[in-house]
């Protein structure tokens, strides 16, 4: 069994490979990276951030309702005295609050306000608890201090907040518990209230250590499944695209291709004589010569919809989005100098003196289906070689 760097040394290079060799300890990937894993992470909590805001929601009118029946306030209405009617407004405000919040975050499907309405929400249950338990001191009415610690294991929650936010809103919660306690209690109260502040804070950083770890998981995680989804989907002696990645992706662009009015080509290429080569050669020569060679297909493959692909043994493809046929004659024409220009020597070859090429390429027409296009352009590629190689015959 290998070990997980041994494995990942294995591993051909790319982004999230590289990551996961470099290490991320203070929690943050380079970019574009990073930007990737918000997105794949918001999208992964979007829905727990909705449970959450309408959980605190009904366990705050939970509370409340306790409050009706535990200091009758039925009874008592409205003979209530300074500190009740206090703890009342702290309830509704609470209340207003988080059914404001629960109607953003269940109207802005459009626009993500996921983490600001966490942090509102957080920040809000931190005060409106904090308070709580002063209006019940002052009102002599014994209250469970530990929902302070309560509130330290949900400021830690996984809701979508990164962990430097997490951290930043302990840090911002710290003052919303201590102050109003020195402000509103009496001075005999204040020495419990302070020592119930102290575990308040051990436990913020007991539950940073936790999320820490959790975030490290969840980032490691992120990165060993893109990693197997590059995996799946490319090839490793030339990193390009495998056809299986190839085979969905031409479908996509046909599709897309059709609705925008564009024009999509599909370039296949195979190397002459490569069977000489390797015995001339060596095999790892020869996978040298189809990693060259899958490098100049990508630098032909630069916008987004375009991708370079390895089909298998030394067969490539190239797939164009919105390209006309003089374009894809100058790209045939293109490939061949860049070749020429790579030079890599074939004595062996009976074609050129250097590694060439045989291409076949055609426009796809409208209507045509990716298994007619392929075949098609196959059987161009097929008459390239059969009219002497080294050229691309156009359909
Ligand atoms: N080095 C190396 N060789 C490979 C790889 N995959 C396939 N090949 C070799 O590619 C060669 C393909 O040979 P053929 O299919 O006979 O084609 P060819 O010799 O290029 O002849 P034409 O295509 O007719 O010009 C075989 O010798 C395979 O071993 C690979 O990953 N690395």
């Amino acid at each position: 069994m290998h070990s997980a760097s041994e494995a990942l040394r294995s591993i051909p290079e790319n982004r999230y490979a590289e990551q996961l060799r470099r290490g991320f300890r203070f929690l943050r990937f380079s970019q574009p990276l990073e930007c990737e894993y918000h997105q794949y992470i918001s999208k992964v909590q979007a829905r727990y951030q909705k449970i959450a805001v309408v959980l605190g929601l009904g366990i705050w009118m939970i509370f409340t309702l306790v409050d009706l029946l535990r200091l009758d306030l039925w009874q008592r209405f409205p003979d209530y005295p300074a500190p009740l009617w206090a703890l009342l407004l702290v309830r509704c405000s609470i209340i207003l609050t988080l059914f404001l919040l629960t109607l953003l975050l269940f109207n802005g499907s459009r626009k993500h306000y996921g983490p600001q309405v966490i942090t509102v929400t957080l920040l809000s249950l931190v005060l409106g608890t904090t308070l709580t338990i002063i209006f019940y001191q002052n009102l002599n009415v014994p209250i469970s201090n530990s929902v302070l610690l309560l509130m330290a294991i949900t400021l830690f929650f996984p809701l979508g907040l990164s962990f430097r936010s997490n951290l930043l809103l302990a840090a911002a919660s710290l003052p919303l518990v201590v102050l109003p306690g020195l402000w509103l209690l009496a001075q005999a109260q204040q020495v419990d209230y302070l020592r119930l502040c102290f575990i308040f804070s051990l436990a913020l950083l007991i539950c940073a250590m936790g999320a820490y770890v959790r975030d490290h998981t969840q980032r490691e995680q992120f990165l060993l499944l893109q990693l197997l989804d590059w995996q799946a989907n490319h090839d490793p002696l030339t990193t390009l695209n495998n056809r299986r990645s190839f085979t969905q992706h031409l479908d996509v662009v046909l599709r897309q291709g059709r609705r925008e009015s564009a024009k999509v080509a599909l370039l296949m290429l195979d190397i002459d004589h490569f069977k000489r080569f390797n015995d001339h050669y060596g095999h790892q020569v020869g996978d040298d010569a189809l990693r060259q060679v899958g490098k100049l297909l990508q630098s032909f493959a630069r916008r987004p919809m375009d991708m370079a692909v390895r089909l298998g043994g030394e067969e490539f493809a190239l797939l164009l989005y919105e390209c006309d046929a003089d374009q894809l004659q100058a790209l045939g024409e293109a490939l061949r100098n860049g070749l020429a220009t790579l030079n890599i020597p074939h004595s062996a070859s009976p074609t050129a003196n250097h590694l060439t090429v045989s291409m076949g390429a055609r426009l796809a027409k409208d209507g045509e289906s990716s298994e007619e296009l392929y075949r098609r352009v196959d059987r161009l590629l097929y008459q390239a070689k059969q009219a002497g190689r080294n050229h691309l015959t156009l359909g």
